[in-house]
């Protein structure tokens, strides 16, 4: 196995407000590897990005990690001063965002933009860093990257800017690499041409890869492991393949169930009813409660713990302890919803 580059080890992210503290991160333990995409998932609003820019250290200024350590190659990195902070990003840990055009400067040059990482970060020269960048840009497939380097952003495409992106977040030559729903804005075919560059610079610079999506198609694309958050929470967590095949949180079937299937006619789109809470609401028990089809008067009682499934297949849910969740559609909160009559899961508490 390879070496873990990151590990966030119950991460509490807190924001002041004019209703006084609250909570969009909620005591969140995950890692990501050499080598690896570890994707993390979940509606608008779950703590996404909050979760990665407790990492990377960008949050918004009334924001704090109230509780728990992030540390990089072991050494801790969320109490680091706000230079070192700023040394840490872009050399050991780079990121993109959806909108290339928000982080790229548009009155400067695409070279400019490229070279300064590089003069920065590794002390080159001009003419060095010119001619590193013009093998950045043709690392993420850039055509005639020469001219592109004397180009500024809104001279180029959706696609290309997002490349340009990529090329500057490689500068640095990071170990790990924050992508924020970095395909979104862009069309399909754009889209698909993205994520293989990602897929493909991963394996070739053997970085470490955090995505952040809503969509489970790009899910399916680009992640080794999975991470589903649901209200500031992980509430499931594993290899893709247990994710796809077998998925045990009532929310994470929904989300899979909420991404159409054009390769089977059969299928029916079953949208998660209901919508997150916000963060200032008391929730008792399972925070996922009121909008599960099966939740049961303990699911309103008691917060589940986390257990461990085996195969690196981690769930918080008390239903995965009693019994599997059938695939059928069942009534919200009223006793009556549709179960399995599967056997008991095994499920070894960690
Ligand atoms: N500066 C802030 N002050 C207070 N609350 C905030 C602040 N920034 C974000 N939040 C809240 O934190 C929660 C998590 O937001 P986050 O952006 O991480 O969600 P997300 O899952 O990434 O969603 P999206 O996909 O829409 O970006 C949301 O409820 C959001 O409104």
């Amino acid at each position: 196995m390879k070496e873990t580059l990151l590990e966030v080890n119950n991460l509490v992210t807190e924001f002041r407000t004019k209703e006084g503290p609250v909570q969009a991160v909620r005591d969140v333990s995950f890692s990501v590897r050499k080598g690896e995409t570890l994707c993390i998932v979940g509606e608008s609003g779950c703590g996404k990005s909050i979760t990665s820019l407790s990492v990377i250290g960008l949050l918004p200024e009334n924001g704090r990690i109230a509780n728990g350590e992030v540390r990089y190659k072991g050494e801790a990195i969320h109490n680091l001063s706000a230079e070192k902070k700023r040394l840490m990003r872009g050399s050991e840990i780079s990121m993109i965002f959806q909108e290339p055009m928000t982080a790229l400067n548009p009155v400067l040059t695409v070279g400019y933009q490229l070279r300064e990482p590089l003069m920065i970060h590794h002390g080159m020269s001009k003419q060095q860093a010119t001619t590193r960048g013009i093998e950045l840009l043709n690392q993420v497939g850039i055509p005639y990257p020469e001219k592109r380097m004397n180009q500024y952003p809104h001279e180029l495409s959706g696609g290309m800017r997002q490349r340009v992106m990529i090329a500057i977040a490689l500068a640095g030559d990071p170990g790990l690499l924050i992508a924020d729903e970095p395909t979104t804005a862009l069309d399909v075919t754009i889209q698909a041409q993205i994520l293989d560059l990602i897929n493909e610079l991963k394996d070739r610079l053997d970085m470490g890869v955090m995505f952040i999506t809503h969509d489970m198609g790009v899910v399916a694309e680009v992640a080794d492991r999975v991470m589903v958050m649901y209200a500031g929470q992980k509430i499931e967590e594993g290899p893709v393949e247990e994710i796809f095949d077998r998925p045990k949180h009532p929310y994470t079937r929904g989300l899979l169930g909420s991404v159409p299937n054009v390769d089977d006619p059969t299928f029916e789109l079953h949208p998660i009813p209901g919508t997150l809470p916000s963060l200032t609401e008391q929730i008792q028990g399972c925070r996922f409660h009121p909008r599960c089809l099966f939740a049961m008067d303990r699911c309103r009682q008691q917060v589940p713990p986390e257990d461990d499934l085996g195969n690196g297949h981690y769930v918080s849910c008390w239903l995965t302890r009693e019994e599997a969740v059938s695939d059928g559609v069942g009534t919200n909160d009223e006793g009556t919803a549709t179960r399995s009559e599967d056997a008991p899961l095994k499920v070894a508490q960690r």
